[in-house]
């Protein structure tokens, strides 16, 4: 049977505690909503004693947001408590979280209490909580470093005193799977009151075992995760939402335990927190980072294309993102090349894939990635040329401060090689003038521009040319990442378009005309 975990999301509370990522009341009021839509069971909307901002947010979310219990945190001190209630009351479904530390290192050093002083104090602070609400957690703070015998005697203290949900707090990250596991075993079966009370998990990260210390508790009983979108929170963080969730559910064979998460609300709720705490989140990282639904290599798009289960298991779609991303570089392979460009509405023969595929890849070894935009140009070109009829064959181009540019350029007309040496005022014109001077063209350049494609200095520059002759105007583009080149193409594609060049004999290196 499938056991339901409780998802309490904790990214207005311990998320906000990132540095650098508080969020104002509106922002707060955003999130929270996107919770509620994301379908997260209750929602820690912040720690309503420590600023006013905080109370307010805390009153606001627990008024205006329809769906999750709406929870403050409080320490274990009447002020918090009452302050908690005070933004919590005249709402529907509301918890108080209250804690105190269980640890000696604790207990000796922060809080300066014996185990019997703390132990009392939780006990009245889950009783003073339980006199305005229902609904109240406690967590015995630093749970992973305590001496498991005192941890139970309060977790049962605390049982008899009202609280329903006994959080366990990893507060310092120090826990290993396996360990954390035990722990949680060592309380349903120590603690003979825990079955009355839910068992909750709160893990940081800084070990990078947040989830697994998560769900390793989960195998061991608990019935709620506590966990941040993005897993933002105190130093490296918590749990990450995402990840246990989408874990549960896409190994719900093994864990045989699910959420009610809308996982499609995923990828939307998480560019929201990112964008409002402004925290950048991860390019690998799991479910949520740009890279995580994208393949690169060629084997890999081989087999997504052949069947997506060969390399993906979840489907971007279940977590909200449109579909899998094939990005495009020097490994990708032919049939990810052939989809892609079919994506962008070209229908091309084996040999113009071939054609297209070979600069492709010479790119590719120049360009950390292919943007759709170069794969247009490269795929418009390719066809446009099966039909020219002057082709550039090879350039060089010498230009400095002390030096006239001077250009040798190679063309093919209806298959023959032709050569010639030019000079201009600078690289572009003199590749121009000595295109025009092997070409005899008559037509005079109207236009030139030239733009980056794409971001960064290794960009496709984009050139734009317009060429009139005997009245009758045509523009030409060309791209590449080197502008000379590009410009070279670009005139000749106008050129071409002129499209007047006579099969006039061209012997050898004699001069053809386009007339
Ligand atoms: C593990 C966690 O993430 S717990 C949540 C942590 N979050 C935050 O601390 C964010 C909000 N905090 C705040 O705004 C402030 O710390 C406040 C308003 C709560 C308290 O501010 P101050 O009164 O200036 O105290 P300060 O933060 O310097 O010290 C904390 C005090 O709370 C006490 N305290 C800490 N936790 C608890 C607790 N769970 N129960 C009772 N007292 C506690 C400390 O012992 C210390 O008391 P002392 O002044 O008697 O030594
Ligand atoms: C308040 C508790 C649950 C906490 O944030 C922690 O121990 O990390």
């Amino acid at each position: 049977m499938t056991r339901m975990i409780r998802i309490f999301d904790t990214t207005l509370r311990d998320g906000e505690q990132s540095p650098g990522a508080s969020m104002n009341v509106e922002e707060k009021i955003m999130v929270a909503k996107q919770l509620a839509r994301l379908g997260v069971d209750i929602i820690e909307a912040g720690f309503a004693y420590s600023s006013p901002g905080d109370f307010e947010a805390v009153h606001r979310i627990a008024q205006e947001v329809e769906g999750p219990t709406i929870c403050s945190l409080a320490r274990a001190r009447p002020e918090d408590i009452e302050r908690a209630w005070e933004a919590l009351k005249g709402a529907p479904k509301v918890r108080i979280h209250t804690f105190l530390s269980a640890s000696d290192i604790h207990l000796k050093h922060q809080f300066r209490m014996t185990r019997e002083e703390a132990k009392k104090r939780a006990v009245a602070m889950v009783q003073l909580a339980r006199s305005y609400v229902e609904d109240v957690e406690f967590s015995p703070m630093d749970a992973s470093r305590s001496d498991p015998s005192y941890l139970y005697e309060v977790i049962e203290a605390v049982i008899a005193a009202g609280a329903g949900t006994i959080n366990i707090p990893d507060t310092v990250g120090y826990a290993v799977p396996q360990e954390f596991g035990r722990l949680i075993r060592g309380i349903r079966e120590a603690v003979p009151n825990s079955s009355r009370a839910v068992i909750s998990v709160h893990c940081h990260n800084d070990l990078g075992l947040a989830v697994a210390n998560s769900l390793a508790a989960i195998v061991e009983g608990a019935g709620q995760v506590e966990c941040t979108v993005n897993g933002i929170g105190e130093r490296a963080g918590n749990t990450s939402l995402e990840e246990v969730v989408m874990g549960l559910r896409t190994r719900r064979d093994w864990y045989q335990a699910d959420t009610q998460i809308r996982t499609e609300e995923i990828s939307k709720t998480s560019r929201l927190v990112s964008k409002t705490t402004s925290m950048v989140v991860q390019p690998n990282k799991a479910i949520v980072g740009a890279n995580a639904f994208a393949h690169t290599s060629g084997i890999h798009q081989d087999g997504l294309l052949k069947d997506k289960t060969t390399y993906e298991i979840m489907r971007p779609e279940s977590v909200g993102l449109v579909e899998s991303k094939m990005v495009m570089g020097k490994l990708s392979g032919r049939h990810a090349f052939r989809q892609r460009i079919e994506e962008l509405g070209y229908k091309l023969t084996d040999e113009e894939v071939n054609h297209a595929f070979e600069r492709f890849k010479k790119l590719a070894d120049q360009k950390k990635e292919i943007y759709e935009e170069d794969l247009e140009v490269i795929v418009s070109e390719e066809l446009a040329k099966m039909a020219d009829r002057i082709t550039l064959k090879s350039f060089r181009v010498e230009s400095g401060t002390n030096q006239v540019p001077t250009a040798t350029v190679e063309l093919e007309i209806d298959g023959k090689a032709i050569i010639r040496t030019g000079t201009g005022d600078g690289p572009v014109d003199a590749v121009y003038r000595t295109i025009a001077a092997i070409t005899s063209t008559k037509s005079t350049l109207l236009m030139y521009v030239v733009k980056a494609i794409t971001g960064g200095t290794d960009a496709q520059g984009e050139v734009s040319v317009r060429v009139q002759e005997d009245g009758r105007t045509v523009s030409g583009h060309g791209a590449d990442t080197d502008i000379i080149t590009a410009s070279a193409r670009a005139y000749l594609s106008a050129l071409n378009k002129l499209a007047c060049l006579t099969a006039k004999q061209v012997q050898g290196e004699e001069k053809v005309n386009l007339i």
